[in-house]
């Protein structure tokens, strides 16, 4: 997957360098290339915002910049996805929710451009512009206002990435994440234990130890529903009775 990431801060992004995106980056499981908005500017002072128009608070992202740092990343193809355009992924506050879901299925793309708005965001005429020659998603990580794009960027490129194949290992399986799709879906994970089997007098459920794994299977089941019940209650409306065994409907 080639990933283009546009922003003013492009050193915000260097912890996809690091552990799982990077060592997949050094695998060529993953392209990313970093580019700074200013490069696209012509003045002296490489200015990217100016104030709104109607007024208001804050400033606006101007076009320009955007529209000639998009043209320059659409024109370097990557080789493997010639005849598909990229997906451009705008993070907002006022985007459509970033889910496990969005993230497998922009995981099957194989080129993302990332556009990392700041201040009061960007221009709106750069988004309907781009929307003519690529599909765009204006997606928000969740309820809560950050200054800018970048983390919401980190964010996705990170649990868009462990997805793709060969990025994790068989032990390390997104499988039965916490929103993975397939009969667990919607419900969190419950609790993990690793050795020692005592630490400062708590022990280990003696089922984990039971080499019973049906039972352990089960057992782990009761536990995301609890955990589930208890912190993100509305999500057991979303789960599939038929997914549901009979242990589960007497819960
Ligand atoms: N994804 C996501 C986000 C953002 C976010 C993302 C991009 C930008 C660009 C600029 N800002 C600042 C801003 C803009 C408008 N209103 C308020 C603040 C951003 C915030 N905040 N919260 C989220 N969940």
């Amino acid at each position: 997957m080639r990933v283009d990431v546009i922003t003013i801060f492009p050193e915000y992004l260097a912890p996809l360098g690091v552990s799982l995106i990077g060592k997949a980056a050094d695998r060529g499981l993953l392209d990313i290339r970093a580019h700074d908005l200013r490069d696209w500017t012509h003045d002296v002072h490489r200015t990217v915002d100016d104030t709104p128009y109607g007024g208001g608070p804050g400033m606006v992202m101007k076009p320009e910049p955007w529209g000639e740092a998009l043209d320059a990343v659409l024109a370097d193809v990557p080789p493997e996805s010639p005849e598909l355009p990229p997906t451009l992924v705008v993070p907002t506050p006022s985007g459509r929710p970033f889910t496990q879901a969005k993230a497998a299925q922009l995981a099957e793309s194989p080129w993302l451009i990332f556009a990392c708005g700041r201040y009061e965001g960007i221009d709106r005429r750069v988004i309907d512009a781009a929307a003519e020659r690529m599909a765009v998603e204006e997606l928000s990580i969740g309820d809560y206002v950050l200054a800018g794009g970048e983390v919401a960027v980190l964010v996705m490129v990170e649990a868009i990435g462990r997805l793709l194949p060969g990025v994790l290992g068989n032990a390390e399986s997104a499988r039965d994440d916490s929103f993975a799709a397939g009969a667990m879906e919607s419900l969190l994970e419950g609790p993990a234990y690793t050795k020692p089997a005592e630490w400062r007098g708590r022990t280990v459920p003696e089922i984990l130890t039971s080499g019973n794994h049906g039972a352990i299977a089960r057992w782990r089941r009761e536990q995301a529903f609890a955990r589930t019940a208890a912190h993100r209650p509305e999500l057991l409306a979303r789960l599939d009775p038929a997914a549901l065994d009979k242990r589960d409907r007497l819960a």
